[in-house]
């Protein structure tokens, strides 16, 4: 797939508006505050899918003569979700500017084809496909795909986050990895943060869109409503226009390139002394495999079992401590211990195998 830039605004490109379109006033008040502060793009549910039903599922098809009338006034693109091919097919012919496939419909192949048929031969409306809800980078890439192949040109990426069972901080946990390993593969793949549905809350959202701008993401989708607190939907995460305004104004935007040259020398510096330490750090971690290989050996001879509970226990229970007095975090050591205890038992195994 090659993937090509076409978003040239200025970055970060920010789309904002409310979770769910619920009225038209509410509607056009919104719209209105977020472009009397400079909002150019703007976000609405029309139609809403609920993880229970009963809840609000949006207003639907009503909500078209109010988004047409909001353009025309306030001179701004509109951006909504598309879980089907009516609802392309309804987006279109009300000339909304931007699609978004859910992160409940990109986990879906199936549906993600429809909406890539529905969209064949559209050149000039952009596609953005939320992350699939669980952290799965092959199925996001596969929703991509589909639409490339239907020759969309226009094709983005929101990161929103992925669910998770355990109790967490986030509504969806961030796994930063996973959208930073899709960017690698495509370099000029648009990339959105929706610091919203990963924050949940409020006062969650700015260290989530901050990181995003450290990590060089190309815009910002972000729920806002002028009364946040009776919104139909999402009540906890909205902000308001001015809200919002404010929290723009303090993000960080970061260079995505160096300053100067003597900058770029003195990052080469220490990015070369990163180098060697990373290879003396391999021949350290060689050097212990070769010595699981010897208690391998032994473990062979005499027929003792691969997995010693004592010791590892002792590993585990030691080395987040030693760690700790060199300033390193007890977790990290233990997930790093983690997984070369893994590997020691995959060579130990391997060992034992041989005949
Ligand atoms: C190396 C050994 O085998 C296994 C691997 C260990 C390790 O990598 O340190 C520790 C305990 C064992 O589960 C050993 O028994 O010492």
């Amino acid at each position: 797939m090659n993937i090509k830039s076409w978003h040239t605004d200025k970055k970060p490109w920010i789309i904002a508006g409310p979770c769910s379109i619920e009225t038209e006033a509410q509607f056009d008040d919104t719209v209105g505050q977020l472009v009397k502060n400079g909002i150019k793009t703007i976000r609405g549910g029309v139609w809403k899918p609920r993880t229970r039903p009963n809840s609000f599922e949006g207003v639907g098809e009503v909500a078209f003569p109010w988004i047409k009338a909001a353009k025309k006034k306030y001179n701004v693109d509109f951006a909504i979700e598309v879980a089907s091919a009516e609802h392309v097919e309804l987006a279109l012919k009300n000339e909304i500017d931007i699609l978004w496939i859910g992160a409940r419909t990109t986990v879906n192949p199936f549906n993600v084809q429809e909406i890539a048929e529905a969209l064949r031969g559209v050149k000039d409306v952009p596609i953005l496909v939320k992350n699939p809800i669980n952290p799965d980078l092959n199925l996001w890439i596969g929703a991509l795909e589909r639409l490339h192949d239907v020759g969309i040109e226009k094709i983005g990426a929101i990161h929103r986050g992925f669910s998770t069972y355990q109790e967490s901080l986030y509504r969806n946990i961030p796994l930063w990895q996973i959208p930073l390993d899709l960017k690698s593969r495509f370099p000029e793949l648009l990339l959105i943060n929706d610091p919203s549905h990963i924050a949940g809350k409020r006062s969650l959202l700015f260290e989530i869109a901050q990181k995003a701008m450290n990590l060089q993401f190309d815009g910002l989708i972000i729920e806002s409503h002028r009364n946040p607190d009776e919104a139909w939907s999402d009540a906890a995460q909205q902000l308001t226009p001015d809200a919002l305004d404010d929290f723009i104004k303090n993000l960080e935007i970061r260079n995505p390139g160096f300053p100067n040259s003597s900058f770029q020398n003195q990052l080469d510096q220490i990015r070369d002394e990163i180098d060697e330490t990373d290879k003396e750090l391999l021949e350290v971690i060689a050097r212990r495999f070769d010595l699981v290989k010897q208690v391998g050996n032994y473990k062979k001879d005499k027929n003792v079992a691969i997995f010693q509970l004592e010791r590892w226990q002792k590993i585990l229970a030691e080395r987040p401590e030693w760690g700790k007095k060199l300033n390193l975090s007890p977790d990290f050591v233990k997930s790093l211990y983690q997984e070369i205890h893994d590997e020691s038992i995959r060579i130990q195994t391997d060992i034992f195998n041989k005949k």
